[in-house]
């Protein structure tokens, strides 16, 4: 009896399909997106982000990436306006990068790769929890942000201090009263289109809101990230990169901006 064992390298995004299905769905994530293809609704409302440096829970690598997770049993840190109808409870945030800097964004713009990429994960609130509200085809909201190469961002230097202790999979310490909101660009221009969760489930419940303006990483910063380890301690290390998934088709969804 041969045991084929599915080890994550060999369980990438080629593969996802064999045991998820919906990977070859109708809206998955991500998409390139082509500016001049995006048309301009002046219907769309402007983003209103409320954190609550409180909510903070604490940091984790869940050996796919590391994420921030945010206590979400009341509405102090939520999303609303933009596309959304209601209430949108923030959950986490982690990111997405490369093993170099001229890759490691899921989303792409007009083809154009970024070396990193920030999401903000949401859920609406006329759901009960996380788990359901993913099920829904209106369920989630993830704002996503480019990180492009320039000076070091001294906002992300906490997230990035705090990595030492979790280097391994399964690895979580405290972090506290961290403001998210001190990572995104001064405007909120958007782009905005129906999507997927771009790792297994892959559920299509997501409302993706794709910032227009980066913010900037020092390529030291980068460093940092791919000093992470996909695997637990006792395991032979391989190192976190290349944990993003590349665009997927469009299959006739449209993209909407929310400036000219
Ligand atoms: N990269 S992404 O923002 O699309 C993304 C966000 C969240 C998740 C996630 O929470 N996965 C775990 C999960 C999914 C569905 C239901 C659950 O209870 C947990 C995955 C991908
Ligand atoms: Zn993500």
């Amino acid at each position: 009896k041969t045991v084929i064992v599915k080890h994550f390298d060999s369980f990438g995004p080629e593969q996802w399909a064999e045991s998820f299905p919906i990977a070859n769905g109708p809206r998955q994530s991500p998409i390139d997106i082509v500016p001049t293809q995006a048309q301009h609704d002046p219907s769309l409302k402007q983003l209103k982000l409320k954190y609550d440096p409180a909510t903070t829970k604490d940091i984790l690598n869940n050996g796919r990436s590391f994420q921030v997770d945010f206590t979400d049993d009341d509405s102090s840190s939520t999303l609303a306006g933009g596309p959304v109808i209601g209430i949108y409870r923030l959950r986490q945030f982690h990111f997405h990068w490369g093993s170099s800097d001229d890759k490691g964004s899921e989303h792409t713009i007009a083809g154009n790769r970024f070396p990193c990429e920030l999401h903000l994960v949401h859920w609406n609130t006329k759901y009960p929890n996380f788990g359901e509200a993913a099920s829904k085809p209106d369920g989630l909201a993830v704002v996503g942000v480019f990180l492009k190469i320039g000076s070091a961002n001294p906002r992300l230097q906490k997230v990035l201090d705090a990595l030492d202790d979790i280097r391994s999979k399964g690895r979580q310490t405290t972090f506290s009263n961290f403001d998210p909101k001190t990572l995104l660009p001064a405007a909120l221009d958007f782009w905005t289109y129906e999507g997927s969760l771009t790792t297994p489930p892959l559920l299509e419940s997501v409302t993706w809101i794709i910032l227009k303006d980066p913010v900037s990483v020092s390529s030291a910063q980068m460093a940092k990230f791919r000093s992470l380890l996909f695997t637990s301690e006792g395991e032979a290390p391989s190192c976190m990169v290349d944990n993003f998934r590349p665009p997927q088709p469009l299959k006739g969804r449209k993209v909407r901006a929310s400036f000219k």
